[in-house]
Parts: structure tokens; C-alpha cells; sequence
């Protein structure tokens, strides 16, 4: 049962009869602490407050148990219920009629305001939470640097400053400095950061020439290539990204206890990664020429790096879109061959085998239709997005194809080509093993989705515009092996025009063990008298000791994943209660509901979630100044969601009031203020 305590009281001790606290948390006490400590701040375990012990150092504080003395809590002797009910006598569990009256809280000394007249900056140097660089951006309370705030209630418009996205004015800067073109470049290619990349230079300068107009002619430069082709960059809006970024220098030496805020929350590269990975999937282009809608598909976004195209790899030129399904909502690529019509419907229906097969080294085909959206007959393949991805040739070989480019890429570590080969060579066994074949395994028909992660893109396409092939299926399953070795050979000496001879083999053999040259050798010489390759079920078994070294990896990358969620777990639990305590705090209207005077969220046990909330977020330390503390905030959290016996002193903020609750006694309180709203008939 909550304790009450109030002036006035004839037996128990009050405000007025004892010295009182310097605003609502008074902490400057010697104690020796056992609880979370974040910054040199502990929480105390026996009265809920924040100490900082570099400071007690210094301070010539009272000590602990003249502290105590000072303070109400369930050991005070005095203790006595205040409140008379009906019948006059006493109850411990009702709220003072005068609290829901209590006064705003204002802060005790004018510096200490949040909203005093001060600079925020000039109380964020007195603070050392404040000046904490880290704790500032983990708070997410960070002001901005020219910002002060006047008397008055209101933010004035001109004292706003204009959002700059961090590293944005920097990166165009730099840009503008190496007179890169970029910036005016319509077509730099979209590299997920929001800017724009450099070895696109070269493509850039000849396609400025091409018009971004779709229907504009250029012979010279296919205009018909480019007439669906626009430069996704152009739209792309920076995110503003979260302000718990880590920005160092960071604490070290920390105590297997101690946490740093970035310990609650999601590893900051892994969350910029799948950030940019949202922007991308997100990407609209606002005034697209391309078409509205394809079939049950709209939101089209090219991802073509570049509008030259070229007829090798399936015999037509060939456009890939990000476009969002009408059906579902979820985003899909579609990859079109321009100016393709169907003869025999029979082609066309050799998509559902592979329909069939879900390999996780391939991208998956969903759908194949003709459609005539782009003013020509084109076939559209449906397949799986993998955000960001680059093909192989994007990835290893830029350098090759851009000779601009300074620095020359570096050669694979064999660990990768491994991985590679082990996830090419599954994705082989699916697809024989289903009486197919990929027939096109190039560096650009395999992308690269994520760290030594691939995907064997554009399988069953040949299928349908080269149905026609004299050979026989198991002379395309022994080219398929023959293929996957050409690209290893050309990863492995870094050239996409590697020829597979003797002497690359050599080449091969001086860089990397002598077991990775002999599997290239079989790859190469794949034939059904060979041993090692005469189909793709003796050569993996003839790899069996790397795939599982590749496996292991794998089971380690997922174990890494799986800790990194259990920090989001923890993060998205207090997200829903604090959603809770905002759905119940400060609620205007109901105010008939429970007690007839008074609102609702003032009255009752919502009275000390009210204070609660005071408690966890609005603390002021010995000097008034508040106190911005994300360890404060995630332990009582924590605790309510725990629903601890600890109790915790609650104050009003007139201080006329003081309440000792356990975070079990406030559980409940949310529990039932939330089911009582949730069941609050709908008011007009
Ligand atoms: N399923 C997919 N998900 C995400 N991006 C993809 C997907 N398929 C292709 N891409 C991206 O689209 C871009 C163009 O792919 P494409 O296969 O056309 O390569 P290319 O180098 O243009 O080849 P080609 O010269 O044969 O047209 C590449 O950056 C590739 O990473």
C-alpha cells in the first residue's frame, strides 16, 4: 500500500517541521554504492537517487544518515496515515484532495530551469552529465549549438535553426572542393549514403550528354536504352538519423557492472546498415517518367548504375526497377528484356520450375509477364530485393572497368573466394537437382548482398529468350560448374578476362594454397571423367571440409545477430511501457470518469504514475539543474516492468505531498489506468 504524507499532519513529520530539500532529489551523500553505475553515477539502492561520486570527492556533503534523517521514507519513525476518510478516521491508501491542485513544478533556482532564460548550452557546462559528449547524444537530448531560449513559452521560429543532416554539408564540401561533377551529375550513382560516388565519374560524364527526358532521341548514345533510365540519387532525402550515435572519444576501463548507453542499444554499424538498407527500399521518385504502373506493381525505381547497356548476357538489352507490389505492399525487383516477344507460350511456362526452388544463394524468381507499359513489348521477371546490392563485377572489378578509379583493388583473401565458392556451388546443387541448369554465371549475374554474402541473380531467364539450345541438360549442368570456375579464376587474379590456362593456374598457385589452385583446375576441367567435377554432387563432396568451415562461420554471424537483437529486445519492451505511461499521463479529457472532481489521469492511482513519470524523467539535482540520465531512466523502468518490491519515495511537485510506492504497487496502477482507457466508451 502506498504510504501518505502531508503537511500538516498532526502525528507524522511534514515538510514545514523539517529542512527542506534543494528540489525533489537531493544526492551529494557519501554513500558507498552497489547499484548500476553509468558515468560515474550511481543509483542508490535504498532511496532510488543518482550519486556522483567524483563529485562527493570534492563536495563537502552531509553524510548518508544525516541525509537520511532529513528524509521520509518507511523507516521514519513518525510515521502516521494523514488522510481522514468518511468516517474520520485515517487511510494510508488515498491521495491528498490537494494534490491534483498541486502547483506546476517550478524549478528552485532560475539557472536551474529547463526553461529558464539561460543558454541551454550555458547548463549544459555546469552539468557534468550535460558535457558529457556520449551521454549527450545517447540522450538524445543534445540542443542544438546556437540555440538559447527567451522567457517566453514559446519557441520563437527564428530561433529554430535549419536541420542540417549531419555529414551532409561536409560531404558535398568535399565534394565541390575536387571539383567533382557529382553534384550536378544527375546521373552518380545511388550508394546508400545519401551521396555520391566517385568511381561514377567516368559514366557520369558521358551519360550528362544523354538527356534524362526518356523520349528523347540519341542514336549515338541508345536513346532507346536510356528511355527508361533515371538517376534514383536525384530523390533520395537524407534520414535524419537517431542522436545516440557514438561519437568518441570513448570511456574506457569500464567495470563488468559498469554499462555505457550504447551497451542498451543496437550496435551503431549494424544500424546504420540496415538504415541506409530502409532508404533504399524506401526510394520513390516523386516526378518519374517511367511508367505509373506495371500489372499490379508502381513506385518504379531504376537500379541501374549507368543508361549504357549491353545485349551479352541474354541476347536483348535488359532494365532492372525496384517497384513496390500493389498486392502486398512489399518491394520486388523487375527486371525487363526490352523488345522481347513471346512465340510459344511453352517458353514462358519453364518460369514455374523455377518458381519452385527457394535456395538461399540465389535470388528467387516470383512472377514473368510480357507487359507493353514501356511503349514496346517487353518480358518482365518478378524477383526478390536484396536491398544495396552490388553485383560482382561492382564489387571486385570497378577498377577494371574504371580505369579513373586511383586505387587498385585489392585481391580476394582465399577465406572469401572459399565462402563464395561453397555458396555458388549449393545454389548449383538446387538447381541440377531439379533438371535445370543456370546456364549464366558471370560477375554481373551474381550480387553481393551483404559482408562475403551472394546471390546468384538472373537464373531462368535464358530459359524463356534462348529456349532453343542443342545441347542437352547435362552438358549445361558441366558448363554451369565450367562457368562458376571462370568466375572464381577471375576473382582470384582480380581479371575479369582472366583465361583459364596453364599458366593462370600458376599465377593462381603462387598467391593461394595449393588445394584452392587444384579445385580451380577441376572447375576448369569439369568432365564426366573427371573425379573431382564430374557433376556438382561429387565436386561439393570433393569440398566437403570448406563448406563446413564456411557453415561455421555462418552459425558464428548468427550468433552475433541473435545477442545484437536481445539489446532491441530490452529496447522495444520500455518503448511499449513508456507508451503506456503517455497514453495515461496528462490526459485532458475523461474528466467524469473514476472521481467525480478532478481529471482523470490526476486522481486516483494515476495520481502516481503522474509523479512517477516526475521521477523518471523531470529529477533535479542538489544544485536544481535537472538531471539527464539514461541509466536513471532504463533502471526504474526496468523495474516497473518488473514490478519490484523496492519502494521509491514519489513527490509532488508543490513537495506538499510525499508517497513511498513500490515500482509493484505503480505496475499495477498502469495496468488498470490502461485497461480502464482501453475500455472507455469512444467520446464525441
Ligand atoms: N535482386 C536484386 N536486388 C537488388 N539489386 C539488384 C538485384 N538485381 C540486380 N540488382 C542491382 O541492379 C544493378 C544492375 O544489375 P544488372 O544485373 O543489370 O547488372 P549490370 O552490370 O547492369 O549487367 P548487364 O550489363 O548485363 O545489364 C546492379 O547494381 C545490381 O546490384
Amino acid at each position: 500500500m502506498a504510504t501518505t504524507y502531508t503537511q500538516g499532519s498532526s502525528e507524522g513529520r511534514s515538510w514545514a517541521s523539517s529542512p527542506r530539500p534543494k528540489g525533489r532529489a537531493d544526492h551529494a551523500r557519501n554513500i558507498p554504492c552497489r547499484n548500476i553505475q553509468i558515468y560515474g553515477y550511481c543509483k542508490h539502492e535504498k532511496d532510488g537517487c543518482m550519486y556522483n561520486h567524483d563529485a562527493m570527492k570534492t563536495a563537502a556533503a552531509p553524510s548518508h544518515a544525516e541525509n537520511l534523517k532529513k528524509r521520509f521514507n518507511v523507516e521514519s519513525p513518525s510515521f502516521t496515515p494523514s488522510l481522514p476518510d468518511g468516517n474520520g478516521s485515517s487511510k494510508t491508501n488515498t491521495i491528498s484532495p490537494k494534490a491534483a491542485s498541486a502547483a506546476p513544478f517550478t524549478p528552485k533556482t532560475a539557472k536551474a530551469g529547463m526553461y529558464s532564460s539561460h543558454s541551454i548550452n550555458t547548463m549544459a557546462s555546469h552539468d557534468p552529465l550535460q558535457s558529457d559528449p556520449d551521454l549527450i547524444l545517447a540522450s538524445g537530448l543534445a540542443p542544438p549549438a546556437a540555440v538559447t531560449r527567451s522567457n517566453s513559452a514559446e519557441w520563437s521560429n527564428s530561433e529554430i535553426p535549419e536541420f542540417v543532416p549531419q555529414g551532409y554539408q561536409q560531404a558535398h564540401q568535399h565534394q565541390l572542393s575536387e571539383g567533382s561533377s557529382s553534384l550536378q551529375d544527375p546521373f552518380a550513382s545511388y550508394d546508400g549514403t545519401g551521396g555520391y560516388s566517385e568511381s561514377d565519374a567516368a559514366a557520369a560524364a558521358a551519360a550528362a550528354a544523354a538527356s534524362i527526358n526518356p523520349y528523347a532521341q540519341d542514336a549515338t548514345n541508345s536513346a532507346a536504352a536510356a528511355a527508361f533510365f533515371q538517376q534514383p540519387s536525384a530523390f533520395s532525402q537524407p534520414l535524419q538519423y537517431h542522436l545516440y550515435a557514438p561519437v568518441g572519444p570513448h570511456r574506457e576501463n569500464l567495470l563488468a557492472y559498469q554499462r555505457s548507453a550504447h551497451d542498451f542499444f543496437i550496435a551503431e554499424n549494424l544500424r546504420q546498415e540496415f538504415q541506409r538498407k530502409a532508404e533504399a527500399s524506401l526510394q520513390v521518385l516523386p516526378n518519374s517518367n517511367l511508367p505509373a504502373n506495371i500489372e499490379y506493381f508502381h513506385s518504379l525505381v531504376p537500379l541501374d548504375t549507368s543508361n549504357q547497356k549491353n545485349t551479352n548476357s541474354f541476347g536483348y538489352n535488359s532494365w532492372v526497377y525496384k517497384a513496390t507490389s500493389g498486392k502486398d505492399g512489399n518491394v520486388y525487383v523487375l527486371r525487363r528484356i526490352e523488345n522481347f516477344r513471346v512465340t510459344n507460350d511453352k517458353d514462358i511456362g519453364s518460369v514455374k520450375a523455377w518458381k519452385r526452388i527457394a535456395n538461399a544463394s540465389m535470388v528467387t524468381i516470383l512472377d514473368c509477364f510480357t507487359t507493353r507499359a514501356f511503349g514496346d513489348s517487353s518480358l518482365v521477371f518478378v524477383t526478390d530485393y536484396h536491398p544495396l546490392s552490388k553485383t560482382i563485377a561492382e564489387q571486385h572489378f570497378s577498377s577494371f572497368y574504371n580505369p579513373r578509379q586511383r586505387a587498385p583493388q585489392l585481391l580476394v583473401p582465399e577465406q572469401s573466394l572459399w565462402g563464395y565458392l561453397v555458396q555458388l556451388t549449393s545454389a548449383l546443387k538446387v538447381i541440377h537437382g531439379n533438371g535445370l541448369a543456370a546456364r549464366l554465371i558471370s560477375p554481373t549475374k551474381v550480387i553481393v548482398t551483404n559482408k562475403n554474402r551472394i546471390r546468384l541473380n538472373c537464373c531462368g531467364i535464358l530459359d524463356v529468350v534462348q529456349p532453343a539450345q542443342a545441347s542437352t541438360l547435362a552438358a549445361q549442368q558441366l558448363e554451369d560448374i565450367r562457368q562458376i570456375g571462370r568466375l572464381m579464376l577471375a576473382l582470384a587474379t582480380n581479371n575479369p578476362n582472366a583465361v583459364s590456362n596453364a599458366k593462370t593456374l600458376e599465377v593462381i598457385g603462387r598467391t593461394y594454397s595449393e588445394r584452392f589452385r587444384s579445385i580451380m583446375a577441376a572447375l576448369m576441367d569439369a568432365s564426366p571423367v573427371n573425379p573431382v567435377s564430374k557433376d556438382i554432387n561429387t565436386f561439393m563432396s570433393n569440398i566437403a571440409d570448406q563448406v563446413f568451415n564456411v557453415f561455421d562461420t555462418a552459425l558464428h554471424y548468427e550468433d552475433a545477430i541473435t545477442s545484437e537483437l536481445y539489446r532491441e529486445l530490452e529496447s522495444s519492451r520500455l518503448v511499449r511501457l513508456m507508451v503506456k505511461l503517455g497514453f495515461i499521463n496528462e490526459r485532458p479529457e475523461f474528466s467524469d470518469i473514476g472521481q467525480s472532481t478532478g481529471q482523470w489521469s490526476e486522481t486516483g492511482e494515476r495520481y502516481y504514475l503522474k509523479l512517477f513519470r516526475d521521477y523518471v524523467f523531470h529529477q533535479v539535482n542538489a544544485e536544481g539543474r535537472p538531471v539527464v540520465d539514461l541509466g536513471h531512466v532504463l533502471t526504474s523502468l526496468n523495474k516497473l516492468d518488473a514490478g519490484s518490491d523496492e519502494k521509491i519515495v514519489l513527490t509532488s511537485r508543490d513537495e506538499q505531498n510525499v508517497f513511498v510506492v513500490t515500482y509493484k504497487e505503480i505496475k499495477r496502477s498502469v495496468e488498470t489506468a490502461f485497461q480502464e482507457l482501453s475500455k472507455t466508451p469512444r467520446r464525441l
